[in-house]
């Protein structure tokens, strides 16, 4: 077994003993009443999950394993001359709880680097849809057609022990993480570049790989995508990408099977796809005005408009955060440090100053502060990857490090299969006349 693998595997063994301890002893103690609202508006602030890798504060924002953002910048290794943080440490931080050692950081690159071998059926599969598909499409499509590959599913068609689930989990996870780059770098040059398709080169590190593939050469990229794939990891358990993969890994469906799902509910609109959606609106914004850079009362003005016609400003708002995003903060800082005179990075600046009082004067938005995905694209933009229906599967590549190490200990903690219970608006009307009392079993 791998020194990481045997790492995870006694730390789980620690927790397990607590969380039993914390189930016999205070398994009856209540958390919180849950109101009618909440039960008709997306469950919001009702504690339902347990998720070990990240915990998310409305004004603060998020915190992996007790790190915020600048402080990962700060002290996650990185490649000799980077200044960014390296996404193999971030995967270390969340699956095992400590910051990892430069050592920890190579050993994880090279059994990824190792394990990256994606099988032909694979490509045959993404190939066999017309290429107008969205990418996001083709990218669960991949993942789908790469399950043939499941340690898990194989393990536990021969029947195996409760007791094993994590270890073919981590298998899974380990081995999907590696492969993923290259099925969206396959994606991408498959859509956009003739299928001009670029080999791996066994010698850089996940994301500069992954840069590599792609055929980005410019070194600030590469710095980009290990910002960008540490930024985007993981928001504590309730978004819809996490708790979708934890939800659909509960019935035990393999890695596979639930980070497909969990990629199926990024490709919303609400959620991950917002970043594809932002620079949409901001071309369309631009191409109305006749080009250049918009004035803040334009942007106003096409603000209100967009308001107007029932639609949301795409990268503003949050259903948990309260603040602006701290991974839209440090986006800007990159921007400020690489790019401070690009025009659209520009644009995106000025957005930021107008749209909150706006959001705010409609009195209805809860959080009018800009979301990361208000910041992404316009540095993708920058350094040439224009094609912005593509944006979500990055965001999807870099998803999968924190929802798979969830996966992992939600295996390792043996948490139950995800069944709470509903009731029909009939019910509810009787509940509320004191006619029907709530289930409490
Ligand atoms: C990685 C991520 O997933 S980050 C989020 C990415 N998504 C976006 O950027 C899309 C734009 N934002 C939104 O649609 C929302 O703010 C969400 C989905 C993120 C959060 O939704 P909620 O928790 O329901 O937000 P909230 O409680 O503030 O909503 C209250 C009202 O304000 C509206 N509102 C919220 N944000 C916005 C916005 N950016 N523009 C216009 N209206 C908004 C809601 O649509 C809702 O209107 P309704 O009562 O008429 O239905
Ligand atoms: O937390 C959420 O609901 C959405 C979000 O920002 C993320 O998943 O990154």
């Amino acid at each position: 077994m791998g020194y990481i693998k045997e790492k995870f595997k006694s730390k789980a063994d620690e927790l397990n003993v607590e969380v039993k301890d914390m189930i016999k002893n205070h398994g009856t103690k209540k958390i919180e009443e849950v109101t009618v609202g909440q039960v008709y508006q997306g469950m919001r602030g009702i504690t339902g999950l347990v998720t070990e890798t990240s915990l998310l504060d409305a004004n603060e924002g998020i915190r992996f394993r007790g790190y915020s953002i600048p402080e990962l910048r700060e002290h996650l290794p990185k490649v000799p001359g980077g200044a960014e943080p390296l996404p193999e440490g971030i995967f270390h931080l969340m699956l095992i709880g400590e910051l990892p050692t430069e050592a920890d950081v190579q050993y994880i690159s090279s059994m990824w680097g190792r394990r990256s071998h994606v099988p032909n059926h694979v490509f045959d599969a993404i190939d066999a849809l017309p290429i107008s598909t969205h990418p996001m499409t083709m990218f669960t499509v991949g993942i789908m057609a790469l399950q043939t590959e499941s340690s898990f599913a194989k393990a536990y068609a021969d029947g195996i022990n409760k007791k094993d689930y994590w270890s073919y989990t981590y298998e899974d996870t380990m081995n999907l993480i590696a492969r993923l780059p290259r099925i969206a770098a396959y994606i991408y040059r498959r859509k956009y570049k003739n299928g001009q398709h670029i080999q791996p080169n066994g010698m850089l590190d996940w994301a500069g790989n992954f840069a590599h593939m792609l055929g980005f050469s410019d070194p600030g990229f590469a710095e980009l995508m290990r910002l960008y794939m540490v930024i985007h990891a993981d928001h504590e358990g309730g978004n819809v990408s996490a708790h979708t993969t934890h939800l659909v890994g509960s019935a035990l469906s393999d890695a596979y099977l639930s980070f497909a799902a969990g990629m199926n509910g990024l490709a919303g609109p609400l959620h991950g796809l917002a970043n594809q959606e932002v620079i949409k609106w901001i071309l369309q914004m631009r191409e109305e005005l006749g080009g250049g850079s918009p004035t803040k009362e334009q942007i106003e003005a096409y603000v209100r408009k967009t308001l107007a016609e029932g639609k949301v400003v795409p990268g503003y708002g949050h259903a948990v955060l309260r603040k602006t995003d701290p991974r839209f903060t440090a986006q800007m800082e990159f921007a400020k440090k690489h790019l401070p005179n690009d025009e659209l990075v520009k644009i995106v600046w000025t957005v930021y100053e107008t749209v909150p009082p706006i959001l705010q004067e409609l009195g209805k938005v809860k959080n009018p502060w800009p979301n990361v995905d208000a910041h992404s694209g316009a540095l993708l933009v920058h350094y040439g990857l224009v094609e912005y229906e593509f944006y979500t599967v990055l965001f999807g590549v870099s998803r999968a490090l924190g929802v798979l190490a969830s996966l992992c200990w939600d295996r390792a903690l043996g948490l139950s299969i995800e069944r709470p219970k509903s009731v029909t608006t009939e019910w509810m009307k009787q509940f509320v006349e004191g006619k029907v009392d709530a289930v409490t079993e």
